[in-house]
């Protein structure tokens, strides 16, 4: 019998008369030995998709964790984890200048998947691997772990949330329940005031205090609130349609509480014609509300109190605090608890500001990117299922073979925020040290996320990655340039000449450069040590067919998925984000003694002798605290111009 905590799946059940539940489809029957709603017992509980018939009094969407899943083994006591431990031995007497020899082996780890080419024959894997890691997801039941997401249970059980960001791309008429809800009606409810709301802006039919049109848009957010629409925004800006689209407007973002963000955010823009969006699920980020209430400031200043219903939005799950806040919660945009934040480009959070510079219709093809991606995520046997693989791969890299980083190396300017996007993604998610039940874990989990688009970090970081640690690349290109430029003369188009790198990065790693190689050169001798490259590196390879708003978001929702099938095979909750309290809670008694030091003049006090003589050596350097006229310091750049 286990003790079951509370997720909601949206069923309805009566209670028997001898105090427990039952369910009448047949194919699942339990008990509980307790009428309470929020810690039941479950007896003889199947896996099988709950499908239960009240015929007393109905119970909607009441709470039932799916045993199957919350009592998972922990990971490393699996017997296919066992297996791979073992198998590591095998792959390590085996040179990926072996493995690449057998053309059936890279034939069968090359999947191509509406458009997008993924080659993975650069892992260190043979088919033994992968089989052992399609047997390691078995027994870590991803695919009911994968169900019980998409149905809505409250796998985020620390903040027992459901974890639903795939509904926010699902197309209008689908079904995804949520504490016995279908979500979907909603979701579409926001898109499509953000159509409207969009389309007015943009039209010009939604004016400022001074009724000029709203061309520059400033989206003030940090963390998930940031960089997802900051990557989004950056792979479109270049887009030719979508350059087409954004003509005449521009979209910035203001993340950092470092007042020179903003100053860099407002420079050289009017408030006259500019419209603020607060972006922030909680509404409480203090520096998010600081630099609102910074922009307020910017915007009142010139334009009066009155001004801001119409040159301030908001999008939060908290419209509570958006209506405190000053804004209209007419000009509020929704978004729900069972979205994360680093999981809610597809949101309000990306949606609004980029429908406002690219228009609606732009941003649905970017959504429908993501779902498509998400259906064959769902939907696919995991021998093809790209996320699946990919997922179990890395799982691989880190845990067995003990690659602690991921680099990602997109071969495209566009992609530049792809890096800094996923870091967030994956190192809020799976940066854990204890298991779903809170048991410390015994291996691994997560990794180190960094990159830079090719060729740049070429000549910066790769030499660490060709002679030194190992870390496993992925390599990202485009069969076709946002901007094809071929200049006569050329041996080939710029883009060939980009592309030409993502094509031999690959094999310099797998293969390397022997002593051999290198004496057959006629190296000199005391060189070949330095020049030896061992190779052996893993890659692997994906090819999109362009860099458009739907192969976007197909690379979005690849990665996203990627990383919950890791954290779902590691056994962690990659929903919560515990470790970024700390420093928050810290800084609130640092910024009570900072007031209280320039207010009062108090000393400083109740902090360690290192952290009191820091604060004190730099209370020393004057920071202005008193106003100008209007009560306010603003640098020079940011005022407006009146
Ligand atoms: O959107 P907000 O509530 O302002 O949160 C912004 C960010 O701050 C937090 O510290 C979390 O670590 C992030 O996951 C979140 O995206």
């Amino acid at each position: 019998m286990a003790s079951i905590a509370c997720t909601w799946v949206g069923v309805s059940w009566s209670r028997t008369k001898g105090g427990g539940l039952h369910c009448f489809d047949g194919s699942v029957d339990f008990e509980t030995s307790g009428p309470s709603r929020t810690a039941l017992k479950l007896t003889n509980f199947s896996a099988r998709p709950l499908k239960v018939f009240n015929t007393a009094k109905p119970l909607e969407g009441r709470r039932i964790r799916r045993e199957a899943v919350s009592e998972s083994m922990a990971s490393a006591d699996l017997a296919a984890w066992k297996k791979l431990q073992s198998h590591v031995g095998e792959i390590e007497k085996t040179h990926l200048r072996e493995l690449m020899k057998d053309e059936k082996r890279c034939q069968s780890m090359i999947k191509e998947v509406d458009g997008i080419v993924v080659d993975f024959s650069r892992q260190r894997a043979t088919s033994e691997t992968v089989k052992e890691l399609l047997a390691l997801a078995k027994e870590a039941k991803l695919s009911e772990k994968i169900e019980a997401m998409w149905s809505g249970e409250h796998i985020n059980s620390t903040e027992d949330r459901a974890v639903l960001h795939v509904a926010l791309r699902a197309p209008r008429d689908a079904e995804i329940l949520c504490d016995g809800k279908n979500v979907v009606p909603e979701v579409w409810a926001v898109l499509d005031k953000i159509k409207a709301f969009s389309e007015k802006v943009r039209s010009g039919e939604w004016v400022g205090a001074t009724g000029k049109p709203l061309t520059d848009v400033v989206a003030i957010g940090i963390g998930g609130s940031f960089l997802g629409p900051l990557f989004v925004h950056s792979a479109l800006d270049t887009e030719p349609e979508a350059g087409k689209l954004a003509k005449g407007r521009s979209l910035r973002f203001l993340s950092n509480v470092d007042p020179v963000d903003a100053t860099i955010a407002l420079k050289g823009l009017d408030p006259e014609t500019t419209l603020v969006v607060v972006v922030s699920k909680t509404f409480t980020t203090a520096e998010t509300m600081l630099n609102a209430r910074t922009c307020r400031t910017w915007i009142t200043s010139k334009l009066g109190s009155e001004a801001v219903s119409k040159h301030m939005i908001a999008v939060s799950t908290n419209l509570k605090l958006v209506k405190e806040f000053g804004i209209d919660p007419e000009n509020a945009f929704a978004f729900w608890d069972w979205v994360g934040g680093r999981y809610s480009v597809t949101s309000a959070v990306g949606v609004l500001p980029l429908a406002l510079q690219y228009g609606f219709e732009k941003v649905e093809q970017f959504l429908k990117g993501t779902h498509s991606m998400d259906q064959h995520f769902r939907n696919t046997p995991f021998e093809e299922n790209l996320p699946v693989l990919l997922g179990l791969l890395s799982v691989w890299n880190v845990t067995f073979l003990g690659c602690p980083a991921r680099a990602i190396l997109p071969y495209s300017q566009a992609l530049q925020k792809l890096a800094p996007h996923i870091q967030q993604v994956s190192m809020e998610s799976n940066g854990k040290g204890v298991a779903i039940d809170g048991t410390p874990l015994s291996y691994q989990a997560g990794e180190i996320e960094f990159g830079e688009p090719g060729t740049n970090g070429q000549h910066s970081f790769y030499q660490l990655i060709h002679q030194g640690r190992v870390i496993p690349c992925d390599f990202i290109g485009a069969v076709k340039s946002q901007k094809p430029v071929y200049m006569q003369g050329e041996k080939v188009s710029n883009h060939d000449e980009l592309m030409s790198n993502f094509f031999a990065q690959a094999d310099a790693l797998a293969y390397g450069k022997s002593k051999e190689d290198l004496q057959a050169e006629g190296v000199k001798e005391s060189l070949v040590p330095h020049k030896v490259f061992t190779g052996n590196r893993q890659s692997l390879s994906i090819l999109l067919p362009t860099l458009d708003a739907y192969t976007v978001g197909q690379l979005l929702s690849l990665y996203e998925n990627r990383i919950a099938v890791q954290g779902f095979v590691w056994g962690i909750n990659s929903f919560d984000q515990w470790g970024v309290e700390l420093g928050k809670s810290l800084a609130t008694r640092v910024r009570s003694q900072l007031n209280a030091a320039r207010t009062q003049n108090s000393p400083v006090e109740g902090f360690n002798y290192s952290t009191s003589f820091m604060l004190k050596h730099y209370l020393k350097g004057k920071t202005p605290v008193k106003g100008s006229e209007s009560g306010h310091v603003l640098p020079s750049e940011m005022l407006p111009a009146v």
